[in-house]
């Protein structure tokens, strides 16, 4: 056997279905198998690259990358095609014979499996000792400097020669094996120490006995370098990375076959020269321990498969353990304690050693991972956030949340729980996005695949996966979605794809075949970030749009962070690749800057440069999709009543109430009565992404739904039950317990809220603080509709007045819309929507306002006049005239003024400033006014009159008195915030 291909030894490896493209080098030769890139990734995979097919179950397996001969390993229950494994260079005949274990590729059958286990379970148990048994001896400093020049391998790989047997090699006696024909371990090439080479004595040849080639250490495969190419040739030369001492372990111990030690001469072996503390482990008994590696069986499909998918699931797709180059290359310090390279030397980590090393890790990795790290996107309910949860989540001390509000005059005095617009506020200063927790839960999206019942575990079946396409505004979401269905649909659908159902499905050819694949169609725009998320909890793959000549932006991130919150794989499509100036390397980079390494990297995030305008490798990118759904194995039994997701609702002035549900498992037919939150009913009639009507709809495929007696909440899930009495039931459950929740929620009760934190400020100092609360409930035709007008009245300052939505809902405004104004004080504001008139008297009996807008301006325009009309007015002096004093006459119980009115007029009742030297000594009202004697109501320019005030007599001659007239003025919320920055500005200045 050439000497290289031991190097080809250490190429076993369990890979990540993955990363599987990048981690595998060419075959050096081999027909049948000319495709080394396949691996497990399911139960039907195929290389991407070379559209090479196979099998091979869903799990993971050893694989090799460089061996010359090929075989092949079947298993009962998944036929396999495994790239053969190679040949020890160095396998003892006992290895060789030793069924099951043999590393041709072949297993053993029958009741073969059984000796083999009892063997295998043999060789481990001996392992044990060997290692035990090998640390004593290094410990107690057992002299194991070789005599080199008594040394010698064999030929035939093993080594030859009558040295001493060692302890180490007590489990292969056991088998049978003798130790002359026991491949010794090897971890370097053989860089025998001169001196004790002398004369040619000792020395160390080479597998193929030539002598020349020094014994090839087992090569560690070279980390997958971008369009990772290399082909590990036999003809390399090996890279000898550290130079190798011979010692002979066995020395002066006596075998155990050979007691008086004298028949063989004592031979010595290799091994590292960092291998001071680890035994010698030989690779038989190793690849005893190591080579079954058939494929484990995954579990069992349906709730637990799924389970057992998710906990393996990354955020950049699915995976499975992955081992790298890095690994594969022990580290200095680790080679020392292993001593050992050894086929599979991945598995050999088993060991107790290993064992150590990786608590250890495991241990800094956890303290890693426990330090907060400042998120990006924070989802903040509408109860808001306590302030130790939000000094988590800002990676800061709570310290410095309460010092920053203080500093703004606010005091959070022993309230802990911030309310979700101060949460908002303090965010914004750490340039941390804050997203509405409500209606879209992290939770509910992490969820979403709970989907199965017991009974569906057996009835899976193939589902398509469901998509949604996201990206940062104009990076080319809509071309591609229009290019997707321009491509994709048949001519004569296209058209019809404008039904506003929210989801469409195209055909994508895979492997020659064509297969289902449906889109949720999301909109791009910043404000529907929250639909965006909606959209991740139906969807099984995100596809992540990055401009080629953009990069990452923030919607990009933000997009990011929802498939990762929602445990949804992604791919990035690297578009507009067309554009001048653009740069995919750059985008790939910057990727990898946030650890999204490319596979073609050696990363596991699958990225396609397409133009999307051009439609150039949009196949690709659906190729691609389609490889990393097949991997997430999507099932759903459907053979059951349907279950599933609302994704978008309305109300339609011919159909009532619509819906568009994503089937997520069994099947909806027409007749069935369906239940999603509040609304109810039997479905009258189904219509697919083509607005034609259907019977039935199956998993995963998008259907538009007439006969719910409401209009539910895109976001909702939607089930099929038996009755509508079942039905009404379940969604007056559903509506009794929201209803619930809002009335809690409504005002904020015991949090720290702006208005509460009027009273809180410094006691008085801020008395011209005018805060208010505007509570809202909305009503819209459409989901969409509920961010844009969010969207629109995000440019009313909030300062004085904030807007708390109770509700934000699709639907006509309802009896218990009025309910919950009228319990929380608020408005309803209706957009595109009606109101019965039934409703519209009950809320007029109730007292409670709905004002119903078709344009968004005059909405906006609207609440600013409601959020107006709360701030208290301000009161405005408005000078009507002035006058002297000329005299001071004492008049029963006080004392008089005798003036002359020099401008203007006086009127009785109005306002008197006093102003004495140009300083204002008094301010009251005008009680009494005469005229020589008379009461008059008013006094004219150049005229003379008498003035008397209630509160004030102490008039001096000269006096300049202003007249005024004081009314109340309403303030715009312009005005009210600047008065209240003025206000928290001095009191800042004071705190
Ligand atoms: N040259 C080139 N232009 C593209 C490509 N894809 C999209 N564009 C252009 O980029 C602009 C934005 O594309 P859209 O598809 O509207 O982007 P979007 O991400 O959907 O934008 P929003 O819906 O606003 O978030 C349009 O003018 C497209 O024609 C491409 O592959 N190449």
């Amino acid at each position: 056997m050439p000497s290289s291909s031991f190097a080809s030894l250490v190429n076993l490896r369990t890979i990540n279905a993955t990363s599987f493209i990048s981690y595998f080098p060419e075959p050096v030769s081999s027909s049948y198998y000319s495709c080394v890139r396949r691996v497990s990734l399911s139960k039907r995979s195929f290389c991407r690259k070379c559209k090479c097919k196979y099998s091979v179950a869903p799990t993971d397996f050893v694989a090799e990358a460089n061996n010359a001969s090929s075989s092949s390993y079947k298993d009962s229950d998944a036929e396999i095609a495994l790239k053969p494994a190679p040949k020890p260079v160095l396998m003892s005949e006992g290895a060789k014979n030793y069924k099951g274990l043999s590393w041709n590729g072949e297993l053993s059958e029958g009741e073969d499996r059984d000796k083999e286990e009892n063997e295998r379970s043999k060789v481990i148990e001996s392992l044990g000792e060997v290692l035990e048994k090998a640390e004593k001896l290094e410990t107690s400093n057992v002299n194991v400097n070789v005599d080199v020049n008594k040394g010698k391998l064999s030929g035939n790989g093993g080594v030859s020669g009558s040295g001493k047997k060692t302890k180490t090699l007590k489990s292969v006696w056991r088998k049978g094996d003798s130790v002359g024909t026991v491949q010794k371990v090897v971890k370097e090439s053989p860089k025998v120490n001169t001196n004790d080479n002398k004369g040619g004595e000792g020395k160390v040849e080479s597998q193929g006995g030539s002598g020349a080639a020094p014994l090839r250490p087992p090569q560690p495969p070279l980390r997958p370098q971008p369009k990772l190419q290399s082909k590990p040739s036999v003809a390399h030369p090996p890279v000898v990375k550290k130079p190798v001492i011979l010692k002979d372990v066995g020395a002066g111990r006596k075998s155990e076959s050979d007691p008086d030690g004298k028949s063989k001469e004592r031979k010595p072996i290799l091994i590292d020269k960092f291998a001071s503390k680890k035994p010698v482990v030989d690779p038989v008994i190793a690849q005893a321990v190591l080579a079954p590696t058939k494929p484990a069986k995954g579990p069992a499909p349906g709730k637990f498969k799924d389970d057992y998918r998710k906990k393996n699931i990354s955020p950049g797709g699915p995976r499975r353990r992955i081992i790298s180059d890095d690994d594969l290359e022990i580290p200095d310090e680790e080679t020392s304690e292993l001593n050992v390279s050894i086929p599979g030397a991945v598995t050999a980590r088993k060991g107790r050693k290993w064992s150590k090393a990786r608590r250890k890790a495991a241990r800094i990795q956890a303290a890693k991972e426990a330090a907060p790290v400042k998120v990006e996107i924070l989802e903040v309910g509408e109860k808001g956030m306590s302030v130790e949860e939000l000094a988590y989540n800002l990676a800061i001390g709570e310290g410095e949340i309460l010092g920053s509000l203080y500093s703004k005059g606010i005091k959070p005095d022993g309230v802990q729980t911030l309310d979700k617009d101060i949460v908002k506020m303090v965010c914004k200063e750490y340039e941390v996005e804050v997203i509405d927790a409500d209606p879209v839960k992290v939770e509910e999206m992490a969820k979403k695949k709970e989907i199965f019942d017991e009974d569906d575990l057996d009835k899976l079946q193939d589902r398509p996966p469901v998509l949604t396409i996201m990206g940062h505004v104009d990076h080319g979401k809509t071309t591609l979605l229009d290019y997707i269905r321009k491509s994709k649909i048949a001519d004569a659908e296209a058209g019809s794809i404008t039904q506003g159902i929210g989801a469409y499905k195209v055909s994508v050819t895979v492997d020659g075949k064509l297969q289902p694949c449906v889109f949720l169609d999301t909109p791009g725009h910043e404000a529907f970030g929250a639909m965006r998320a909606r959209g991740a909890r139906v969807t099984d793959i995100v596809v992540i749009v990055v401009a080629a000549d953009d990069g990452i932006r923030p919607q990009t991130n933000e997009a990011i962070a929802h498939a990762k919150a929602a445990g949804v794989p992604f791919v990035i499509a690297i578009n507009k690749i067309d554009k001048d100036g653009a740069n995919p390397e750059r985008v790939m980079q910057e990727l990898s800057s946030i650890g999204l390494m490319p596979e073609d990297w050696g990363g596991d995030i699958p990225m396609v440069q397409i133009s999307a305008l051009k439609g150039q490798n949009v196949d690709d990118l659906l190729e691609t999709v389609m490889l990393v759904a097949e991997l997430q194995e999507l099932k759903a039994n459907p053979d059951r009543n349907a279950k599933g997701t609302v994704i978008e609702a309305g109300f339609d002035k011919s159909k009532g109430p619509v819906a568009s549900f994503i089937v997520q498992n069994g099947t909806l037919k027409r007749g069935d009565v369906v239940v999603c939150g509040e609304a109810f009913g039997k479905v009258r009639a189904l219509f697919d992404d083509s607005g034609n009507r259907i019977d039935e709809a199956g998993p995963s495929i998008p259907v538009q739904v007439i006969g719910l007696n409401n209009v539910p909440v895109a976001g909702d899930e939607f089930e099929v039950v038996d009755s509508l009495d079942v039905a009404r039931e379940k969604a007056e459950a559903c509506a009794e317990l929201l209803r619930n929740e809002r009335m809690s929620a409504k005002s904020g009760d015991g949090k720290v809220t702006l208005s509460s934190l009027a009273s809180a400020v410094s006691a008085g100092k801020l008395s011209g603080l005018d805060l208010h609360q505007l509570n809202i409930i909305l009503k819209v035709d459409l989901q969409g509709s509920i961010e844009a007008v969010r969207q629109a009245l995000q440019v009313l300052p909030q300062y004085n007045v904030t807007l708390k939505f109770l509700l934000e809902a699709t639907g006509d405004v309802s009896t218990s819309d009025v309910d919950l104004a009228v319990a929380s004080k608020a408005i309803i504001f209706g957009f595109i929507v009606e109101t019965l008139g039934s409703v519209k008297s009950y809320a007029e009996n109730k007292g409670v306002e709905v004002r119903l807008y078709r344009i968004i301006y005059e909405l906006v325009d609207d609440v600013r006049n409601a959020m107006e009309g709360l701030l208290e007015p301000v009161e405005e002096k408005v000078p009507i005239g002035s006058a002297e004093v000329r005299a001071v006459f004492s008049s029963g119980s006080g004392r008089v003024a005798g003036c002359m009115v020099t401008e203007g007029k006086v009127v009785n009742g109005c306002g008197i400033r006093v102003i004495r030297n140009g300083r204002t000594v008094h301010v009251g009202v005008l009680d009494s006014l005469r005229r020589v004697k008379e009461v008059v109501k008013e006094v004219n320019a150049g005229l003379e009159c008498g003035m008397g005030m209630d509160d004030f007599d102490e008039w001096q001659e000269g006096d300049i008195l202003e007249a005024f007239n004081a009314v109340q003025k309403k303030r715009t919320l312009e005005e009210a915030s600047a008065s209240m920055a003025a206000a928290l500005e001095g009191v800042g200045a004071e705190l």
